[in-house]
């Protein structure tokens, strides 16, 4: 029943024809599904680990480029909106003076952008949201029948239910593009079909993925038909990352998968209460989660709407480059919880001490910087993974700092006569950051050396 894959999975992997839930299992080599299963794709977990039955830590499941992207309306003016190359002392980024919006490093990107089509639409609809630009790049990308399948076969298969502003944002997609010749699209003639693209908002909506860069900054989207076939789990035990090129990688950040069990990454970020995770999922992808996480009745985690707002506002401020009022909102949240430890969830203390953390960097007070980054890491801990991304990150962050602070007292250690000698406190979080950089940082363009140096914060 399995056929071969495709060249950008491992052998390991392999597929089933039966393709009604889509979803990645843990195979031990000896059970095989049978034809009735829901199961799609199948990690044989025994080609990789003699006598075990579960892939190792960084595993890589699959890599694979996105089918289309868009780069982030943030980040247009940053990054060459084809390879997504950042604007540098050595590198310039030209805007398309038709439209106004777009931003390419050279002509290659420019053209390969099929930059023509869309900036016909740019100039009469400035105003266009990425999920349409996605959309039109999707409706670009159909060039073969198999392409066209690809993103026919995405979950929804069929319309599910009424979602208001996905049918809004159909009505408006025919307006974006009714002046735009798309006959080089297989799909160019439906472009004004509302039913159709009703669908394929609902697909683009269910499947997109935030395309991320080597800091976990948001840099784009991009629709990446085989990652999107894994299902979602609060305790997840896989991860997505991205390489400089846009490729996506699928990595196994659990030791302990049994055979038959789903292999899963995350769609919402982990550090929330489950009302809003669960909200999230429903919203947007249509489900109830039912992970051990959302369904524990041991750790209940309420929302606190009060604390929400201040979060919200915290939020709108740092938006607006007002940093120290940001700072302050985020205090309250920390002061609040500390008098009195029970009134709200730990988990918005981690929000707000992890953004208080990174706030103070972006302020140049690396004192307290390190201070909250340091106070915060218990409670990432917690809700992430052992081996995820953000932990590495958050590790990271701490160790630049404390390297930074150490490198100040030594320097005034020399400069003034008396001075007590500071303890290395860097190290142990350098300790505890490059595990989790040397397995999952590894890309084809990338040693894990160089994402710690390119994630060096700048002082
Ligand atoms: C990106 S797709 C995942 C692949 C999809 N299951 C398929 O077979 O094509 C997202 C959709 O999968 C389903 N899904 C993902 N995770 C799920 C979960 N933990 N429980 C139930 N449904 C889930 C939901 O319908 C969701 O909208």
């Amino acid at each position: 029943m399995n056929k071969a894959c495709s060249s950008l999975f491992l052998s390991f992997l392999t597929i089933s024809e039966n393709e009604e839930f889509g979803r990645f299992y843990c195979y031990d080599g000896h059970d095989e599904p049978s034809s009735s299963d829901s199961t799609q794709i199948i990690y044989r977990a025994s080609d990789n680990r003699k006598g075990g039955t579960s892939p190792r830590i960084g595993t890589l499941l699959l890599k694979e480029q996105p089918n289309c992207f868009c780069v982030s309306e943030e980040q247009r003016s940053r990054i060459c909106n084809y390879c997504f190359r950042e604007k540098s002392e050595g590198m310039k980024l030209s805007r398309c003076k038709a439209c106004k919006y777009s931003h390419y490093c050279s002509m290659e990107c420019y053209n390969a952008d099929q930059h023509l089509v869309e900036c016909k639409a740019l100039q009469k609809h400035p105003q266009v949201t990425n999920s349409m630009r996605l959309m039109l790049k999707c409706f670009l990308s159909c060039k073969t029948v198999e392409d066209v399948e690809k993103i026919e076969n995405l979950s929804p298969k069929q319309s599910m239910k009424d979602i208001e502003d996905l049918k809004q944002l159909a009505i408006l997609f025919c307006d974006y593009v009714k002046e735009l010749d798309l006959s080089i699209s297989l799909i160019g003639h439906r472009k004004t079909d509302v039913d159709y693209l009703y669908l394929l908002f609902q697909k683009i909506q269910r499947n997109t993925f935030s395309i991320c860069n080597d800091e976990m900054n948001v840099i784009g989207s991009g629709l990446y038909v085989h990652t999107s076939l894994f299902n979602h789990s609060c305790v997840p035990n896989c991860t997505v990352l991205f390489d400089s090129k846009k490729n996506i990688y699928v990595r196994v950040i659990n030791s302990n998968i049994k055979a038959g069990e789903p292999l899963t990454i995350n769609y919402v970020d982990l550090l929330d209460v489950t009302p809003n995770r669960q909200h999230k999922l429903d919203k947007q992808y249509h489900f109830t989660c039912q992970c051990p996480r959302c369904t524990s009745t041991v750790n209940s985690e309420e929302r606190n709407t009060h604390v929400e707002s201040m979060l919200e506002m915290a939020n709108d401020f740092k938006q607006k480059n007002q940093l120290q009022e940001a700072i302050n909102c985020y205090s309250r949240v920390v002061s609040k919880k500390k008098s009195s430890p029970k009134l709200f969830h730990d988990i918005y203390l981690g929000i707000a001490l992890n953004a208080l953390a990174h706030n103070y960097v972006e302020l140049g007070e690396f004192e307290k910087a390190y201070h909250y980054a340091v106070e915060s890491l218990p409670l990432l801990e917690q809700y992430y993974p052992e081996f995820y991304p953000i932990l590495g990150l958050q590790y990271l962050m701490c160790a630049k700092l404390g390297a930074h602070l150490e490198e100040e007292k030594h320097h005034q250690a020399r400069t003034q006569t008396t001075s007590s000698f500071t303890p290395n406190i860097s190290s142990q979080w350098f300790q505890k950051a490059f595990p989790i950089f040397s397995k999952l940082f590894i890309h084809e363009d990338n040693t894990p050396f160089d994402v710690l140096r390119r994630n060096q914060i700048t002082f």
